[in-house]
């Protein structure tokens, strides 16, 4: 039965990841949902409709951003689209986009769907509550010129030499952020390939900017380029190119195109 409204809900919302998806995790999802049942609580504490339609953007300023973390967001805010006292809107190169705590949110239904399927999943720079203490970041895209940059502050979990970012940490915020840019402009897809050059240690706790551009596509395959600076651009910490390759969404589960 709650499979059925699973698969129900799936079909209204979201048929291409439900296509993909249906049938593997109902098991599952069947079992987390009898478990939630099991706490009962007040009726009054109980919205009508369970599904937040709109997700946290985790990317939006709190207290843990340093005053250089905040000009830079800042900066580029300025640089996108605005309302200004007139009402009249002002277009700006760039956009900022939201970021979740899950991928699966950003497909069409991917909200309702992602408190079914396996649930206590989390996006890896998403998965660490306590504000500051990885990944702050945000990213903004310019459509026109078909690249992206992203404001990365980082935190004192992300130690690697004393003092310094972690190799990989630094490599997970390029793959995030050259594979934003390359699901922007392509649709889904999966990291093939990831080359870095490490040209100088990035000290723990700064805030560096990652730009990344779109370099060509060749059929079901995305090449981006990216480089990592300080905010004044004038230290580069690191290189990398990177291809993604476009999937199905069956591609996640076993089937090949
Ligand atoms: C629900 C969908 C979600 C999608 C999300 C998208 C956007 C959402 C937006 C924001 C989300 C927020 C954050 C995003 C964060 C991070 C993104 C990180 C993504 C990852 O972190 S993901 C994990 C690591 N990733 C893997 O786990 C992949 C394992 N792997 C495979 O799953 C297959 O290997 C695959 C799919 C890569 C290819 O498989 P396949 O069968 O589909 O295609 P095939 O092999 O035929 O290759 C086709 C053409 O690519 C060439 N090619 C292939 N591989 C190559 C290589 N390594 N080097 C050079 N060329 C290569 C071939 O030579 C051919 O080229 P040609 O067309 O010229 O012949």
């Amino acid at each position: 039965m709650l499979g059925q409204i699973a698969r129900r809900l799936g079909q209204l919302h979201g048929q291409q990841i439900c296509n993909g998806l249906n049938g593997v995790r109902f098991k599952e999802t069947h079992r987390h949902l009898q478990s939630s049942f099991k706490t009962v609580r007040p009726i009054s504490t109980i919205p009508l409709w369970p599904f937040s339609s709109r997700p946290r953007d985790f990317s939006q300023p709190n207290s843990s951003w340093s005053p250089e973390m905040r000009k830079a967001y800042d900066h580029y805010i300025a640089l996108c689209d605005t309302d200004n006292e007139n009402g009249e809107k002002t277009k700006g190169p760039w956009r900022k986009l939201p970021s979740y705590n899950r991928s699966i949110k950003y497909a069409t239904g991917g909200i309702h769907l992602s408190k079914f399927i396996q649930a206590e999943n989390r996006l890896f720079t998403r998965s660490v509550k306590e504000q500051g203490a990885t990944f702050e970041y945000v990213v903004f895209v310019n459509k026109e010129e078909k690249s992206c940059v992203c404001v990365f502050q980082s935190g004192r979990l992300l130690e690697g030499a004393p003092g310094h970012v972690h190799g990989g940490a630094i490599a997970t915020m390029i793959d995030t952020v050259t594979g934003t840019l390359a699901g922007y402009l392509s649709g889904p897809i999966m990291t093939a390939n990831l080359n870095i050059d490490y040209r100088n240690p990035m000290p723990l706790g700064s805030v560096v900017l990652i730009h990344s551009a779109l370099d060509r596509i060749e059929r079901r395959k995305t090449f981006i380029t990216c480089k990592v600076t300080s905010t004044d651009e004038s230290k580069l910490y690191t290189e990398a190119t990177a291809l993604f390759v476009s999937i199905s969404v069956g591609h996640l589960f076993g089937s090949r195109n």
